[in-house]
């Protein structure tokens, strides 16, 4: 699963780069890198007139990473062409010093590269992989100011990011809590010192803005980075220490801002990974035994009402593993997860307890609907054709459900674990759910 959730598949274009600069080696090197490395389709050209070839035949391009020195071109042409058809641009070049930088300030570029500097290919394969992913981020943008909002909006387009934009806390607010793929917001701190001083118009105060924010969005989830030209010492402290991830002074440099806004990026993702490693099974992708009980505790916590808990179970699981060979094992533990997966509700939690055994927890079910559900999962698993290597398996599985109107968990798998064992000792392929609560059944 993706550290940020499902992408937003349908409104982000082909991940495609154009490679342009005189060097024909240099281009063949990058270029192989980046294929290799991030899967990218990469198109090369030698010349302007190859690029312009290249943007009028080769569909469109996330991305341009560019040299200044092309037979056929002045610096300028080359940066124009691009920034004419909007393709966000990095330079790759062999010389590099603020006179260049000043000349270019205008357009469309989201970095600049020494070429031979040490660590360039690393740094530019990081790069663009940064800005193909950043097309599958929302950001927000929080200002009063049209003006500076509508520039730090267009700086976080360019590299990549769907953007959003609020004028005041209030309305960020709300956006947040109806927009579940932000994953950074940007926040001009004068929001928040005038809103200290005279509260806006809903009543919210700055720092009790990133209070609220902060109940449903922990900081490994949400960065915000404030922004200001005013703030002091003590006033970037408070944010600091109130939730906010970051905070950039005023007037910034492009480069700081974009290495800021990655940097946090970048973290949000690793803490996503190691997450998904503490508590995910590699095989399946489900919830692990431990994360089980941390997800089983917070469905169960503070409700009333029958829950039916399931262990479920691969009969003769050994038998697959000997006859057709552990990969095609792996590949049926997979199919079994994803039809339990598919089976349960959005409020259900499912697991991978261990080995071929698997653990459904259903709040809220009778003990007749109960047995009605766990009866269509064991008979949607026992019709799967899972296709191995020159064979077409199938799997059945027994299942011991544990129905009840007090939700003790560990109480309940003990339970459905003896279930279980009954259904194994009858024979397998089948479910044995029983009621452990008279005013239940
Ligand atoms: N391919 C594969 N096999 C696994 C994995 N985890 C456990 N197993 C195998 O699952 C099998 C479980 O076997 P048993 O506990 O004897 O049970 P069974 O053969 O399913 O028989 P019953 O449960 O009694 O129906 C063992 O051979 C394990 O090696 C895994 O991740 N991949």
């Amino acid at each position: 699963m993706p550290p940020f959730g499902p992408p937003l598949a349908a409104e982000v274009p082909e991940g495609r780069v154009l490679l342009i600069g005189n060097s024909r080696s240099y281009a063949n090197m990058l270029a192989a890198e980046l294929r290799e490395r991030l899967g990218l389709e990469v198109v090369t050209a030698d010349s302007l007139a190859a690029a312009h070839d290249a943007m009028a035949t080769g569909g469109t391009f996330f991305l341009a990473l560019t040299g200044l020195v092309l037979p056929d071109a002045e610096p300028e042409q080359i940066i124009e062409a691009l920034a004419r058809k909007a393709v966000p641009m990095v330079v790759v070049t062999g010389v590099y010093d603020d006179s260049i930088r000043a000349r270019m300030v205008n357009f469309p570029i989201i970095d600049y590269v020494l070429k031979e500097a040490p660590g360039t290919i690393e740094y530019l394969t990081w790069l663009v992989r940064r800005l193909e992913r950043n097309r599958q981020i929302t950001a927000l943008v929080v200002d009063r100011s049209p003006g500076s909002r509508a520039h730090i909006a267009a700086l976080l387009a360019l590299y990549g990011f769907r953007v959003l934009q609020s004028a005041d806390a209030a309305g960020a607010l709300q956006v947040l809590d109806t927009d579940g793929a932000i994953r950074l917001v940007v926040l001009e701190h004068a929001v928040l010192d005038h809103a200290a001083q005279e509260q806006d118009d809903a009543g919210i105060d700055g720092i009790a803005f990133i209070q609220q924010v902060r109940l449903s969005h922990p900081r490994a989830m949400l960065s915000v980075i404030g922004v200001s030209s005013s703030a002091d010492a003590s006033q970037v402290a408070r944010f600091l220490k109130n939730g906010g991830n970051d905070f950039l002074n005023k007037p910034f440099s492009r480069e700081e801002f974009f290495c800021r806004i990655s940097q946090n990026i970048d973290n949000l993702e690793l803490i996503g990974t190691l997450q998904d490693l503490a508590t995910r099974d590699y095989l399946t992708g489900l919830p692990n035994r431990r994360h089980f009980f941390e997800l089983g505790y917070k469905a169960l916590r503070g409700r009333n009402g029958p829950v039916a808990m399931a262990m479920l179970d691969v009969d003769h699981f050994k038998h697959v593993n000997d006859t057709y060979g552990h990969d095609a094992g792996d590949q049926a533990l997979r199919a079994v997860a994803t039809a339990i997966a598919v089976h349960a509700r959005p409020q259900d939690v499912v697991a991978r307890f261990g080995g071929e055994e698997f653990c459904l927890l259903v709040p809220g079910v009778s003990l007749a609907g109960a047995e009605v559900f766990f009866e269509r999962l064991r008979e949607s698993i026992a019709s799967l054709q899972i296709n191995v290597k020159h064979h077409t398996l199938r799997v059945t599985i027994s299942i011991g459900v544990c129905h009840r109107s007090d939700g003790d968990l560990h109480a309940l798998i003990t339970e459905a674990d003896r279930l279980l064992y009954l259904a194994k000792a009858n024979g397998r392929n089948q479910v044995v759910c029983e009621s452990q609560d008279t005013a239940a059944a």
